[in-house]
């Protein structure tokens, strides 16, 4: 039963019936497979398919097709064993407001049937882990966003979790909050070995926490590999020419132009292309390609050189930009 993998999928698919008779297909056939003790990033855009493929990990909608084993076991013919190991924090902070930090903790556990003792041994150690000890008997309700998050992190950990997915963890969080979640994550792997799942529209936050990203984009996996793997795939520099006209015949040349890694266009509205050139060296290549694009008709609005991002993969791959900070 066991596999050497946290996570491994093969051609998950998932697509919702609308009322209308309308199907959409969220998940197109993924193949994932994240190795235990891992931080696994998947990163997307809206819409993308993200969500619905947390969601099937962790037993809350079945898949259409395909297969997921979660710590070992099948998603849809072992929910309960899966339950059991993981532990999940969604988008949408879903916690009873009415109730104290420590009520909602405690209940968390005897839902999953922790022993009194052990509910508060873990609620004491867990509290402090996130810097909410001070504030556990207040009602959650008073809670900041930041505490908040980190109630449903800690919550998310009650049960000793394998494998913990948090869907956008930092989501509307400010810069120090969100460096604040990033520290748990990074001990919670370190301390405990824990598997780590989690989606993210930030780059800066795939960039500092993950061992590896996957880009999904439209129910498919269109990228993985480590960020700087992605990121060298790119080319040591990356030109980006925004230029109006047709930016075929400029393409079709700079395609075969041996210093040219890769070469992709995206359409910026009417008429006009974020042109996305990646080359060994952009200070001595500059001039050359602008030259070109001039010469093919192109009217050049904006040019800039630059190391690449992740946000540079992810445009390459999903012609989408992903939101910075
Ligand atoms: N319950 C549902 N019924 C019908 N369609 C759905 C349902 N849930 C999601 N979808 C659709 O499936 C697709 C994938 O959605 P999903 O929420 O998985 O994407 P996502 O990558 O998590 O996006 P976001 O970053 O916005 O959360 C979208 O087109 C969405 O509208």
């Amino acid at each position: 039963m066991q596999t050497g993998y946290a996570i491994e999928t093969q051609g998950l698919e998932k697509r919702y019936s609308m009322a209308d008779g309308q199907e959409v297909h969220a998940v197109r056939g993924i193949d994932l497979r994240v190795a235990r003790g891992e931080i696994y990033a998947l990163l997307g855009p809206n819409g993308a398919g993200k969500t619905t493929t947390l969601s099937i990990l962790t037993t809350l909608l079945l898949p259409s097709q395909g297969r997921a084993q979660v710590a070992g076991f099948d998603v849809v013919t072992h929910p309960a064993q899966v339950r059991r190991r993981i532990g999940v924090t969604f988008q949408e902070v879903v916690l009873d407001q009415e109730l104290t930090g420590r009520q909602i903790l405690d209940f968390h556990g005897r839902l999953y049937g922790l022993a009194t003792a052990e509910r508060h041994r873990r609620i004491v150690e867990l509290a402090e882990l996130v810097e909410l000890s001070h504030v556990l008997d207040r009602r959650s309700g008073t809670y900041s966003g930041g505490m908040k998050r980190r109630l449903e992190l800690a919550r998310g950990l009650m049960t000793a979790p394998e494998v913990l997915f948090l869907d956008e963890p930092t989501q509307g969080l400010d810069p120090q909050n969100r460096a604040h979640i990033w520290d748990y994550v990074r001990r919670l792997r370190a301390e405990q070995g824990l598997t780590l799942v989690l989606t993210t529209h930030y780059m800066e936050e795939a960039e500092a926490l993950a061992d590896r990203v996957g880009i999904i984009d439209q129910g498919r996996l269109v990228a993985e590999g480590t960020p700087d793997e992605l990121i060298g795939q790119m080319g040591a520099d990356m030109i980006h020419i925004l230029a109006a006209g047709d930016p075929a015949a400029f393409l079709a040349q700079v395609q075969g132009l041996p210093f040219v890694t890769r070469a992709d266009h995206h359409a910026q509205g009417d008429d006009l292309w974020q042109l996305q050139l990646g080359v060994d060296q952009g200070s001595r290549r500059l001039a050359t390609l602008v030259a070109q694009a001039l010469e093919s008709g192109l009217q050049i609005r904006e040019v800039s050189v630059a190391r690449p991002s992740l946000g540079d993969v992810f445009l390459a791959y999903t012609g989408r930009q992903l939101r910075e900070e």
